[in-house]
This record gives C-alpha cells, structure tokens and sequence, in this order.
C-alpha cells in the first residue's frame, strides 16, 4: 500500500471480553454442515449457473452428505425461481435433506419465496437485513437502529404469517443479520433477540441464528470473541443453532470459522473450494478434512475429491489454484529434496510397521493426510527439478520403474538427474528420468563390452563356476576366461586375466523389475576403482547372470567417463 494511504484505515475495535472461554476449548466433534454452493457462490458467479447445472451440482452435495443446502434465492430471478420447482415437483429432495433458501426481509421477496417452496418437505427460510453502522448509513440511507432493528422484526412476523399457506411444509426460520461481522453487538442482539421472542423457537423446534462474517474486517480471535459473547447473551440458547458464515477477504475464513467453533457454534455454512463473493466463502472441504486429520467423523464424504473438482470446475467455470489445501495439483507434491528424503523415509517405514501394527497413526513428515484418502494418489507426490535430492529421485526410479538402487547408489543417480534439470532450468518428467538413468547409468557398453558369456558350474566343488565370455575392448574382440565363486566373481577373474582389471568389487545387488512389460532383472554392481574411486553401475537383461555382467561391466566403464 502506499505509506500516505495508511491514514485513511482505522484499528478494528476488540471486544470487551476478558473473560473468554473459546481459547482453552478444542474441537472435538463435527457442527451441522450446511452448503451454500447454490446460493451465495452461485451468486458470485460471472456466469451463474444453469438449472441443469445447479441440479447436477445438487446431486453432488446430497452425494457428499450434506443435510442442508441452501438451493438460491428463489425471488430473484425465473432461473432461481424455477430451479426450487423443479426440485421439488420432480422429488429430487432425498428424504433426510433440508432445502434452504434465502430472502431479504422484504415483503413481495418473502411472498414469493412461499410460493417456491411450497410443498416441500421441510424448508429453512433463511431472511436477512444488514445491520452495522456502514451499511445503516450508506445502503439505508442514514437509517436508525429502530428502522433496521423494524425490517427483521417485520420480516419475522410476515414468516410466521406465512406458515399456514404451505401446509405440507415444515418452515424452520434463520435469521441473519447481515455485515454482523462490523455490527455493534448489542445492536446484533437485538434484531437476534427480537427474531427469536417472535419466533418463539424451542428446543425440540429450533431455529438458526446466523452470524455471518459478511466482510473479514478483523482477525479471527475477534470473530471468536464476537461469537462467544452472542452465544452468552443470546434468548433461548437452547432451542437456537448458532451458525457460521465466514467469508475469506482477510485469507482467514477457514480460521475464523474454526475459532467460531471453538467459541460454542453449532452449525458451519460454506461452499466447496471456497466460492463465493470476491475472495469466496468458507471452502467446507478444508475445515472438514481439517477435522478428519484429527480423527474426528464430520458426515461429509471427500475420499473422492478429484471428482468434485471435476464437476465443480465444470459447472462453475472457476479454477482450483495448485496450492489450493486438499484439491490443489501440488498439494500432495515436493520438489524439494530434503523433504522428499523425509516423505520417502515416512512412507516406507510406514510401510513396514504397518506389517506388525494395522492401527498404526497417520505419521509421514510433510503429509497432513494420506492422499489415498481423499482419493489423490501418490505417483505425483514427488516431483523432480533442481531442488530435488538423491531421495526423490530414486523414489521416482522405484515407484515408476520398478528400480530399487541400492542407498548408496542413491547419491551417484541423484546429483546426474537433479544437476541435468538445473542445466535445463524445469522440471523432469517421469519418463525422462528413466530416460537418463538408462542412458547414464544402464548397461554403459564403452570402452568394454560383454557381447556373450558361457558359464559352466562345477558339480563336485559346488559354488565353482568357470566363466567364457566374448568382450569388445575399444572395439577390439576378445575371449577371455576365468574362475570363481560365482559367475560375477568368474567373470572378474577372466577380466584379470585378461589383463583388463583395475577395480575391487564392493558391493552387488539385484531384483526382478517390477512392472512394464519386460520380464527383467536389474543388478547394481559397485567397484572400487585402483585409484581410490567408488562407483555404481546398473545392468539390466532378461537373464539375472548377464544382468550382473553387465553392471560390472557398467561400473568399469564409468570410471573412464570421470576423471581421477
Ligand atoms: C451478503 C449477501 O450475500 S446478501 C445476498 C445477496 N444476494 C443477492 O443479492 C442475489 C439476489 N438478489 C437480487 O437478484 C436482487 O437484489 C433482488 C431481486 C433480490 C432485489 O432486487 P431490486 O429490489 O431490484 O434491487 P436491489 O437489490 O438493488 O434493492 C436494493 C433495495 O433494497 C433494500 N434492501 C436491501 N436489503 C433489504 C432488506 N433486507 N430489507 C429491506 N430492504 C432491503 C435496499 O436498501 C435498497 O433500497 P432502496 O432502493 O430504497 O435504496
Ligand atoms: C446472506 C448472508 C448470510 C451472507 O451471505 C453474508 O452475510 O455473507
Ligand atoms: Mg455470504
């Protein structure tokens, strides 16, 4: 901001309550859930949504259980009007699921909303009016607290006037009083209090009083103290559901609503992915996820969330950003070497323990979650650029390729790859990294080759294997041959023979390669070269003995690559 515009802010008032009780609460089980996709994000929309769409996406929240749905703002506009029709002549309420709608406290609004929601089975007719000081003085034109207090108690009465006309219909009120988040408290109360005395809610026939952080103004401890403070002061606390309605205009919906919880609310509107007015509503998924990280049941169903992103970016036309929590492309994905080191770590030990331990506790660094849960995979969890390590790219060889290098191989493979996406400035694909790793690290056949081997194994002295193979050296063709106690050692002492050994081998190792198509065996062979040097090399063949010749021929060849 510009230093000279600082001037035109003012520090938001604290609430005076010293004696708060929300800090020392935790959340411990799930509110009442109630969508407001249709209605305020829909409302957002630089193309609302369609009917056909609206009833697609409503199907999608009945899927993920939501029990209330606020469906629009049926006195709006044909679109709306007719979409609540639908719905309810063509009996597409599940049983257990409560429409919503919303309507200003205004007359003709409220009596055509009647009209939409007749014969539905049960309905919250959720009516509002702004109620702080701004909105008083600039949308009502310098209205007193009277006027304003008038348009809730008026509208309440004309709800309750209104019941016998749709007979087959249960009405439960909520009432809102708008822009609360900047509204004097007593003066909230008041409208609340006046609602509710008209009302006369009880506790078998509750009805919802929502507090809606209409524009984040302040920090969520505030709106936590606001929450508490009505909750204390509210009539009739038992027989109301105190709700939740954060937007995001200070980037702390998700906070301000879990704080609100902790502060004695009952219930938690918001849409999915947080749409909604300018920086959106409360992204429902996020505060939910964020309890089932904590063990704890919400009745909301998200182990599918790419399927949800599908439809939702389909029918709203909006986009999930990367990092978006739980649903972004990247959420679940690191870069970063010393983290992938730890996930890999995390993963794998997991893995083992779960082998002793089936109710083993979620504990993988860097993963809030286990992705699978929410139907996200693990191939994309780790990426390869120039910040990657050793870790992450031997994961990619494993996971993808079937390639178990040995640790100490680890360092050797890692520096090529990661130094090879610095060299190009982006990221690798799983494809090219294979792709490297064959060529630099995989049956290397320059300056010695093994073209053919024979190995013959003694029967009386068991373990005794001669060896006969056919090599190119700078081109040049050679038989050579040897004995040992296996065929790579046999194939070492011909290659000693032959005047061709300046290496000690040091370690050996090999698998069958998982997945793909090719019945192969990989084999890591590591030497240690006369000069002091110690390197890997891979060989891969159809045959598990020509796979090791192979990778120890790989090593030696390595070492002409590098320098002493
Ligand atoms: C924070 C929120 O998300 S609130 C929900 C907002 N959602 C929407 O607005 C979407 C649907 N709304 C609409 O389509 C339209 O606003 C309608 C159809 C409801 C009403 O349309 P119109 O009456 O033509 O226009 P508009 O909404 O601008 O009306 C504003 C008038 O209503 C008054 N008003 C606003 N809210 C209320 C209220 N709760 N009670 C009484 N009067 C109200 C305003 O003061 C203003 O009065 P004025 O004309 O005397 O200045
Ligand atoms: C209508 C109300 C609840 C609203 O959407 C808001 O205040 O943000
Ligand atoms: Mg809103």
């Amino acid at each position: 901001m510009k230093p000279d515009s600082i001037q035109k802010y003012r520090a938001f008032p604290a609430v005076d309550l010293k004696d708060r009780t929300w800090p020392d609460r935790v959340i411990d089980h799930s509110p009442i859930w109630c969508s407001v996709d249709l209605r305020d994000g829909n409302q957002a929309l630089p193309q609302p949504m369609s009917i056909e769409e609206k009833l697609e996406f409503f199907e999608l929240l009945c899927r993920v259980g939501f029990k209330q749905i606020e469906i629009g703002f049926p006195s709006a506009a044909d679109t709306e009007f007719n979409f609540c029709r639908r719905l309810i002549e063509e009996n597409r309420i599940p049983e257990d699921v409560t429409i919503q709608i919303l309507v200003q406290t205004r007359e003709h609004l409220i009596r055509r909303s009647f009209e939409a929601i007749n014969g539905a089975k049960r309905a919250i007719v959720h009516i509002y009016n702004s109620t702080s000081p701004l909105q008083r003085r600039v949308t009502f034109g310098d209205a007193s607290r009277e006027e304003i207090r008038d348009l809730a108690i008026e509208g309440t009465k004309l709800v309750k006037e209104l019941v016998p006309t749709v007979p087959d219909t249960e009405i439960v009120l909520q009432y809102s009083p708008e822009s609360f988040s900047d509204t004097e408290l007593d003066f909230a109360l008041e409208c609340c209090n006046e609602v509710i005395e008209i009302w006369q809610p009880t506790p078998e026939k509750k009805m919802v009083i929502n507090l809606p952080d209409t524009v984040q103004w302040t920090t969520p401890n505030i709106h936590a103290d606001m929450i508490e403070w009505m909750g204390r002061h509210l009539n009739r606390r038992d027989s109301i559901d105190i709700s939740l309605h954060t937007h995001n205009d200070r980037g702390t919906g998700t906070a301000a609503t879990e704080l609100g919880l902790m502060a004695g609310a009952d219930r938690v509107e918001g849409t999915l992915f947080g749409n909604g007015e300018r920086t959106g509503n409360l992204d429902i998924i996020n505060v939910a996820l964020n309890m089932n990280s904590h063990g704890i049941e919400t009745g909301l169903d998200f182990s599918n969330i790419n399927e949800l992103r599908a439809v939702y970016e389909r029918v709203t036309r909006m986009t999930v950003g990367e990092r978006h929590p739980y649903a972004g492309e990247l959420v679940f994905t690191a870069f970063s070497g010393s983290h992938q080191d730890a996930i890999k770590k995390g993963l794998d030990r997991r893995n083992r323990e779960l082998k002793e331990q089936d109710d083993l506790a979620w504990g993988v660094p860097y993963l809030t979650i286990d992705p699978q849960d929410i139907g996200r995979s693990y191939e994309a969890i780790i990426r390869i650029n120039s910040q990657s390590g050793k870790g992450g790219v031997a994961w990619v060889l494993e996971r993808e390729h079937g390639l178990e290098l040995p640790k100490t191989m680890h360092p050797q493979v890692g520096k090529r790859i990661y130094d090879m996406a610095d060299e190009q400035g982006r990221e690798l694909n799983i494809d090219e990294i294979r792709e490297a790793f064959y060529q630099y690290f995989v049956n290397v056949d320059q300056p010695l080759a093994v073209s053919d081997y024979e190995l013959v194994h003694h029967t009386v002295e068991k373990g005794l294997v001669d060896c006969t193979a056919s090599i190119t050296v700078n081109g040049e063709e050679k038989k050579i041959e040897g004995q040992g106690n296996g065929p790579i050692n046999a194939f070492t002492h011909a290659l000693e023979n032959a005047g061709l050994k300046n290496f000690q081998l040091t370690d050996y190792r090999s698998h069958a390669v998982r997945g793909g198509s090719d019945a192969n065996a990989a084999a890591y062979v590591q030497l240690r070269h006369d000069d002091g040097r110690i390197l890997w090399g891979c060989g891969i063949d159809a045959s598990i003995e020509m796979a090791g010749l192979k990778a120890l021929v790989c090593a030696a060849n390595l070492f002409s690559e590098t320098s002493s």
